[in-house]
């Protein structure tokens, strides 16, 4: 950065708080067993929490007496107790350090925090709130105006049970994770699955989408049949359509937009295979109904973040999947593009028979799942009850 916007702090002593720096612990830890930030449940950096990690990183972090620390978007995924935790110690550490705060939604700014900066075009504009109210706004925005691409439906389809945890309950060695769980997903049903850090989310979700071995001798039925009794995850990987926001890292090549989309067909990244007519008319219906169809030849990479979720969405559903798994879809988008973005998932949940489950604890102003189900974390492991008042 120049100018003198920021003041210099060359001579001074810096701190990231980031998931980059976080993944270089996690890289040292997997790679030469040296455990430099430890957990409150002595657990490995890999195989903790969110919450966990960064609540451990941060306490790294202060050990080290930085002069400033930059913190960039560190609350994307952590419940509000872990914020309230880490918000505390940061507006603690804040009284003899300099913080220089990174975020792209508005309800994550700190509140110690005096003065605001907005990136607009490639410049750092002061951050009026009255002007904007609502969000960070960097995206140009899309209607969705067309209707999503009608698929005929069997008789008795609506009523099907994708998804049955009996009584399901976990431990990882000694320590109970999730403790007798019961639920169920059914057909065109749309759930958002609650929870604070570490209670369990993820490994409910291994059990479903994942080869998590924990999910063999419990009572859970996918698709009709029961885990464990010969089942291929080709199989059920089949009847899902996924997307996290992790996955993006993945995505290097430099394919097409359309070609993006087609190639949810085929589970492959890149296309390899020369799509059917009637799989070609798929995906560019979707291209229309996202506003891309005149520029699918366009590089996938030249997009906006939020517009990549929005592809890589459409690349989902163009098998017309029973279940689409969203894990902290939101994540990393700024304001606007995560209304957007939700803005899509509703669309999908009232014009298409796919049932969903969204994955995060954050609530999103415009997202409307029928149902939501939260899980209690305890030290028996963690209960799981419908929660009417989210
Ligand atoms: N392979 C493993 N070995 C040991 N402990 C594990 C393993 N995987 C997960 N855990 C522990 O199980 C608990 C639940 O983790 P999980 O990732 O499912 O929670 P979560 O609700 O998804 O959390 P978050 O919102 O932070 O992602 C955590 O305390 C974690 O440390």
């Amino acid at each position: 950065m120049s100018g003198n916007l920021i003041p210099d702090f060359s001579n001074l002593k810096g701190a990231l708080f980031s998931e980059i720096i976080l993944n270089k612990f996690i890289e040292e830890e997997t790679r030469h067993g040296q455990f430099d930030v430890v957990t409150e449940t002595k657990n490995s950096l890999l195989h903790s929490s969110e919450g966990e990690r960064k609540k451990a990183l941060l306490n790294h972090i202060i050990a080290q007496k930085p002069d400033y620390l930059v913190i960039d978007n560190v609350f994307g995924n952590l419940d509000v107790l872990t914020q309230a935790h880490i918000e505390k110690e940061i507006t603690q550490l804040s009284e003899n350090t300099r913080i220089i705060q990174i975020a792209n939604r508005q309800r994550d700014f700190l509140s110690f925090i005096t003065e605001i900066w907005v990136f607009k075009e490639g410049q750092l504009e002061p951050f009026k709130e009255t002007e904007n109210s609502n969000s960070l706004n960097t995206s140009e925005g899309v209607q969705f105006v067309d209707t999503l691409p009608k698929v005929e439906h069997s008789a008795g389809e609506e009523e099907q049970s994708l998804v049955k945890f009996n009584n399901v309950s976990i431990n990882y060695r000694e320590r109970p994770i999730l403790n007798s769980i019961s639920w169920e997903i059914k057909s065109g049903e749309f759930w958002q699955l609650i929870g604070p850090n570490g209670s369990g989310k993820s490994t409910m979700l291994s059990m479903i989408f994942g080869d998590n071995p924990k999910a063999y001798g419990q009572d859970i039925i996918l698709f009709g049949v029961k885990k464990g009794s010969g089942e291929s995850i080709w199989d059920i990987k089949q009847k899902i359509g996924y997307f996290s926001s992790e996955m993006l890292r993945g995505f290097t090549r430099r394919d097409a937009i359309g070609n993006m989309i087609v190639s949810g067909f085929f589970d492959t990244v890149g296309l390899y295979k020369t799509p059917t007519n009637a799989q070609i008319k798929i995906a560019q219906h979707w291209l229309r109904v996202l506003n891309m169809f005149d520029i699918r030849k366009q590089c996938f990479l030249s997009l906006s973040r939020g517009h990549q979720r929005l592809v890589l969405i459409a690349r989902a559903m163009v098998k017309n999947p029973p279940l689409l798994i969203l894990d902290e879809p939101t994540n990393g988008l700024d304001d606007n593009d995560a209304a957007l973005f939700c803005e899509l998932i509703n669309k999908i949940a009232t014009e298409t028979n796919t049932a969903i489950l969204y994955v995060s604890h954050r609530k999103e102003g415009n997202l409307k799942p029928d149902n939501v189900f939260e899980l209690t974390a305890s030290d028996t492991g963690s209960t799981g009850a419908i929660n009417f008042d989210f």
